[in-house]
């Protein structure tokens, strides 16, 4: 079993902000990934979406096919988020919901019908508001922790699009010769995650994605806690200051649920190397991009 890395913790309701975007900012430089705690979700609320997950996933395939992803929302069965990963596929199962404070984009998202689950839409909703308001908080912190406004990444038009997206990993293990990740080694594409487990194990990350052989560390659910990681695109905003680890789950023989909010840029926001993070001596490496563009090339359907 690889080594747990010792993860920073960061306080999200802690008084002194100055000292938390700090704290940040070396989690983002030495490793992508840390703990938040004190976010404001409660843990009744997190134990109801695992409830409804759980219940909606157990669905028979034909119902869930019914609500097959559509405008990056609803059901997938198998998906390979690395195409070129070697390993032969993702046994896990997910389902997406959209922003739906728009009431155009909220017609875009598809709900199982309430005859079969009840609770399922106000559940997801209610802890889609909480999480983006953890979020909205986290993403300020990381402005301040790269010196910039607070809300750089929040201004009218350059306000995320975020989405939401549970995880099932029914959790059997194939008898291919060829190992079968969970969600085989990949980084997130967008600006940040906010990661809970049901506490299941298996998520790893790479913390030096071009040394061979690779290093995969065990990251440890902690109870109450999120795991957050860094994405592409701040990763280019910073010229690779900020890591944007690859990370994976393995395949560990137990049925395993997680939730996954995608704090992604408005499609408009063009996604630039910082003043701050570049020099003479030290060129960006990626050109601008808009962030729709960037994400349109890296996301299916
Ligand atoms: O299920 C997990 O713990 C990780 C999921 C993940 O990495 C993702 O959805 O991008
Ligand atoms: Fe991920």
């Amino acid at each position: 079993m690889a080594e747990a890395p010792k993860l920073p913790v960061i306080d999200l309701s802690a008084s002194d902000r100055i000292s938390s975007a700090n704290s940040i900012r070396q989690a983002c430089i030495e490793c992508g990934f840390f703990y938040l705690v004190n976010h404001g979700v409660d843990q009744e609320l997190l134990a109801q979406v695992f409830e409804e997950s759980s219940k909606f996933f157990s669905l028979p395939l034909e119902d869930k096919s019914k609500l097959a992803r559509k405008h990056h929302r609803g059901y997938t069965s198998l998906e390979n988020l690395n195409p070129k990963s070697r390993s032969t596929g993702n046994s896990k199962e997910t389902f997406y919901i959209g922003p739906f404070e728009d009431v155009t984009q909220s017609n875009l998202n598809q709900w199982p019908s309430e005859d079969i689950l009840p609770s399922w839409r106000p559940t997801m909703e209610s802890y889609y508001r909480k999480i983006h308001s953890a979020g909205k908080r986290l993403i300020s912190l990381i402005a301040l922790a790269l010196n910039l406004d607070e809300d750089f990444f929040e201004k009218v038009d350059t306000r995320p699009t975020p989405f939401l997206r549970l995880l099932h990993y029914p959790g059997q293990l194939g008898s291919s010769d060829q190992e079968m990740y969970g969600a085989s080694s990949h980084s997130d594409f967008g600006m940040v995650t906010l990661l809970v487990s049901n506490g299941v194990p298996g998520l790893q990350v790479c913390r030096e994605k071009s040394k061979q052989p690779q290093v995969w560390e065990d990251v440890l659910h902690k109870d109450g806690a999120f795991i957050i990681n860094i994405g592409n695109l701040i990763e280019r905003w910073t010229n690779c200051l900020f890591r944007s680890t690859l990370h994976r789950v393995r395949p560990e023989g137990q049925e395993r649920f997680s939730v996954a909010f995608f704090l992604d840029p408005n499609e408009d926001f063009m996604v630039e190397c910082l003043a701050s993070c570049c020099s003479e001596s030290s060129p960006p490496r990626f050109p601008p991009i808009r962030g729709g563009d960037y994400l349109k090339e890296h996301m299916a359907s």
